[in-house]
């Protein structure tokens, strides 16, 4: 008899045309393992509080960061597996992992895309979840017919936005107003030599 499973569904298009490619995917990290890394994490004296300037005044920024040198010989414990994870699943290699914090449903990120003017050009972005789901929007810059996508990030997922993809929409992770527990995105990225 064959069983088919909700937990193998493989990647998932979601975009592939002339405007780039964005790839989903569930379970590329398993339960226990994502739930082991994020409560690890959660522990770990990593997080900053980044300030920005908007509107003339300076501002928390609704979430905590980090940021690692993945060609560090010393990349801590799981961010070594995960990179690991990452080029495997992307059969791309990372130069940079990006961490983000959203402590609870008041933490976001504003629609933005990512600088290109950092990243190798072509090379794409993957992110990995861990924690809470937390609804993603995707929406083209266009303003004619603009394509949006909302997408729930679960924990586990691999989500591979091409590089030209940058070019054409913005994304965010906005505020939600019913409880939500931790959320810990992984953004794996190759980027210019300084
Ligand atoms: O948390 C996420 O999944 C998205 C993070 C993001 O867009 C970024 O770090 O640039
Ligand atoms: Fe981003």
């Amino acid at each position: 008899m064959t069983q088919f499973s909700l937990f193998s569904q493989g990647p998932l298009v979601l975009l592939d045309d002339a405007s780039g490619r964005i790839v989903y995917e569930e379970n590329v990290i398993g339960a226990d393992e994502a739930a082991a890394w994020l409560a690890h994490l959660l522990e770990s004296p990593i997080w900053r509080q980044q300030r920005r300037v908007m509107y003339e005044r300076e501002l928390d920024v609704p979430r905590l960061t980090s940021h690692f040198d993945a060609d560090a010989d010393d990349l801590p414990w799981p961010l070594d597996v995960a990179l690991e994870r990452a080029r495997t699943a992307t059969r791309e290699s990372f130069n940079s992992i990006g961490l983000n914090l959203y402590r609870d449903e008041h933490d976001s990120v504003a629609m933005h895309n990512d600088r290109l003017g950092d990243l190798v050009e072509g090379r794409p972005i993957a992110l990995i979840s861990l924690g809470e789901t937390r609804r993603m929007h995707i929406r083209s810059k266009k303003q004619v017919a603009p394509r949006r996508l909302d997408l729930d990030l679960a924990a586990g997922s691999l989500l591979l936005m091409s590089w030209d993809t940058q070019l054409h929409y913005d994304h965010g992770i906005p505020k939600q107003n019913h409880p939500l527990g931790p959320r810990i995105s992984l953004a794996f990225r190759t980027r210019k030599p300084a």
